[in-house]
């Protein structure tokens, strides 16, 4: 597999790549952005860098992230990668919203695999961010066989909105393989089944059927998954996030892990004055980051 370089940008002590390739499982040419910290550069490393794959909200591509959230300066810090993946596929041929509203379709691949026509050739998004995106650039950036970055196992997710809920739910459907170390969001989508973004997304992507709604509910899945024991998710939401009542919901996640194994380790910190912009994301990116860090066994 292979990845044409579309641009590499020197940024804090490392370098943004800002990366193309061919996805079988999307059946389109893919956007995605990898920063690598200077550690990579500096070959002072003697285990493979970890990855925390950062997943975006509706509207954005790979680049609303990279150029806004500053993770890199936390990336050379600790010394992780980080992979911004796109939000769906793109192009004129990709079924989008017919209301060409930017809650659905292009812009809003919600990370699920759909089953519904004429959406499920393009739009499968989950296998995309879980399976075949993370084994491609393992097989690209790993092809001397002397694994520099570990993109398969040492490996975290995170994500804001949209993408917030996308991590939660990729975190809690893969928690029994263990492939993600750690999740954290950012003004999450919790209960997509609840609430109308959700609605509008699931009920295009995978039909009316709410049972195929719950696999991929954070607030279902907490119910259904049991914690190992130690493992805590963050997730801080705005005070003044106009989406916060309406769409996030964050307390429906701490509700509905009452009386489960997750109970008391769902941490929501709602910040006063904060808005859904990246004003707020790049603020606390520090603290998911030192998070994060401890989980990848880069920080005590
Ligand atoms: N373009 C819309 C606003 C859409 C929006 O706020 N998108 C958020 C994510 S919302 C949940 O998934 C976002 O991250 N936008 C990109 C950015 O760089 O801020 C409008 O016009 O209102």
């Amino acid at each position: 597999m292979s990845f044409k370089v579309n641009g590499e940008v020197g940024a804090c002590g490392g370098k943004l790549l800002k990366l193309s390739h061919h996805s079988n499982v999307v059946n389109n040419s893919m956007d995605v952005n990898v920063y690598l910290p200077q550690q990579y550069y500096k070959n002072s490393n003697d285990k493979p860098i970890p990855v925390i794959y950062f997943l975006s909200g509706l509207t954005c591509s790979p680049q609303n992230a990279s150029e806004k959230a500053f993770w890199q300066l936390q990336a050379d810090k600790y010394g992780f990668a980080v992979v911004y993946p796109d939000t769906s596929p793109r192009g004129d041929h990709i079924p989008d919203d017919p209301e060409k509203y930017w809650d659905f379709g292009v812009g809003a691949g919600f990370y699920v695999n759909s089953t519904q026509e004429p959406w499920k050739k393009h739009y499968q998004m989950y296998d995309y961010v879980h399976r075949e995106l993370p084994a491609q650039l393992n097989e690209y950036f790993n092809k001397s066989g002397n694994a520099k970055v570990d993109f398969l196992e040492n490996v975290s997710i995170t994500g804001h909105s949209m993408g917030g809920f996308g991590a939660l739910s990729g975190y809690l459907q893969n928690y029994g393989s263990k492939k993600y170390k750690s999740c954290s969001a950012f003004a999450p989508i919790v209960n997509p089944s609840k609430v109308p973004w959700g609605e509008k997304g699931f009920g295009n992507y995978l039909g009316n059927d709410k049972s195929a709604w719950a696999q991929y509910d954070p607030c279902e899945l907490v119910k259904k998954i049991p914690n190992r024991g130690a493992d805590r998710i963050l997730i801080h939401q705005g005070s003044n996030d106009g989406f916060y009542k309406v769409q996030l919901k964050p307390e429906n996640l701490v509700e509905a892990s009452k009386g489960t194994s997750w109970e008391g380790k769902i941490d929501v910190h709602i910040v006063d004055g904060f808005d859904h912009s990246y004003y707020f994301i790049s603020t606390f990116v520090p603290e998911h980051a030192a998070f994060h860090a401890k989980y990848l066994g880069l920080a005590q």
